[in-house]
């Protein structure tokens, strides 16, 4: 069988309760002492067990049972003040009773609501001062006995601890919350950091080759149209190289797959030392590279490309235990000579490649331009 939990009561209701049922009972017996020496009557003691006695158990039930429990606990705190006023003046304002009454009625409507619970509180206690003076029986009875008025200042203690231990409960609570926010805000941004990092890997990842590190052909695609744009717009040359290892498929046999890997790892690192920073050096295919070079002319391109050819045939590279020779074939196109789209440039210089290969590899033809030269011999 299973049992609902109790609901939860509001701090507010559940600690005025508490303050209420204890400074109440000391409440009801010093103005019960005072009263013994007041011509009151029997009714004043009726409702003395009735405000000070049954009084908080009933508020307690109605602000508990209230859908509005800050609200019902309002109206109980507007009853306490003019319950507070009518004993004041029904007692011809004892001193010590009417401080600690009027301290009870503005002090929590005060903590409650501001300034305007004060003015609240003083309204309800002048309310309750009306009733007497209604009846008639308003009277001037300043002095207090000995017992009625160490009751009160009893009364007095009580309550103002009571409260000071209820806002130190309630700052440790707001402190440790605090904290907890805090200690789950740094949780959060740790994640961000995280989740930014790990966003950052996988742009990075996405644009580059993992074998070499060289940016990969799908940066290549929008590097192009972008770089293109911007020189057709600002009237500058674009030069690309299209570069082809040659007789790499020899090294893989020779020397196995994970020397040619190597070679490629070594060629990519040589090629981004013969070119500009802001050139984009692809791996365009298994051991094709692509060089954008923004801002370069035919000219410029083709000196470029005889001096990687020159550098890769004359640098052996170290790979797999062994200093391995290799060259390349490299096409040139340029922008506008070979026309204002991409993919004419790259067919051209394609087609300069191909031919290139065809002349005897180890070797820079320029798109359109004259027959090439070749270039000094290479062996694996
Ligand atoms: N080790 C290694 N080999 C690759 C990779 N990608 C492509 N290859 C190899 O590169 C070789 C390319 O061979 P081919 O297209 O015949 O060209 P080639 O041997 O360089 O001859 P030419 O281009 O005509 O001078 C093939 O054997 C591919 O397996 C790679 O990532 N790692």
């Amino acid at each position: 069988m299973s049992s609902t939990p109790p609901p939860i009561v509001h701090w507010i209701v559940r600690m005025n309760h508490r303050n209420r049922t204890s400074c109440f009972v000391l409440l009801f017996a010093a103005i019960g002492v005072q009263l013994l020496d007041q011509p009151l009557g029997p009714w004043a003691w009726v409702a003395l067990v009735l405000q000070f006695l049954i009084g908080p158990q009933l508020q307690y039930l109605l602000a508990r049972r209230s859908t509005r429990p800050i609200r019902a606990e309002f109206f109980n705190m507007l009853v306490d003040g003019a319950g507070f006023g009518l004993w004041m003046a029904a007692l011809g304002f004892p001193l010590v009773l009417t401080l600690i009454l009027s301290i009870g009625a503005c002090f929590n409507l005060t903590a409650f609501r501001g300034l305007r619970g004060l003015a609240e509180a003083l309204a309800s206690m002048a309310a309750g001062v009306l009733v007497v003076v209604a009846l008639g029986s308003l009277a001037w009875r300043p002095q207090m006995g000995g017992l009625a008025t160490a009751l009160g200042v009893l009364t007095l203690h009580v309550y103002l601890s009571l409260v000071a231990l209820s806002a130190q409960r309630r700052s440790v609570k707001l402190h440790e919350a605090r904290q907890q926010l805090r200690a789950s805000e740094q949780a959060l941004q740790q994640q961000l950091e995280q989740n930014r990092r790990l966003h950052a890997q996988l742009e990075e990842q996405a644009i580059r080759d993992p074998l070499t590190g060289l940016f990969n052909r799908r940066y290549l695609v929008d590097t192009m149209e972008r770089e293109l744009a911007q020189a057709v717009r600002h009237g500058v040359p674009l030069s690309l190289m299209l570069m082809d290892l040659d007789h790499f498929k020899q090294v893989n046999d020779d020397c196995g797959h994970q020397t040619g890997d190597e070679v490629l790892r070594r060629v990519a690192a040589l090629l981004r030392t013969q070119v500009r920073a802001g050139d984009a050096v692809c791996r365009y295919g298994g051991e094709e590279f692509l060089v954008l070079l923004p801002g370069m002319s035919e000219a410029q391109a083709e000196a470029c490309a005889q001096r990687c050819c020159l550098e890769l045939a004359e640098r052996p590279l170290e790979a797999g235990g062994r200093a391995l020779r290799m060259t390349w074939s490299i096409g040139v196109a340029s922008h506008p000579a070979q026309g204002g789209s991409t993919q004419a440039l790259v067919a051209a210089a394609d087609r300069a490649l191909y031919q290139a290969k065809r002349l005897g590899r180890n070797r820079v033809v320029v798109a359109g331009g004259p027959a090439p030269v070749a270039m000094i011999s290479a062996h694996v």
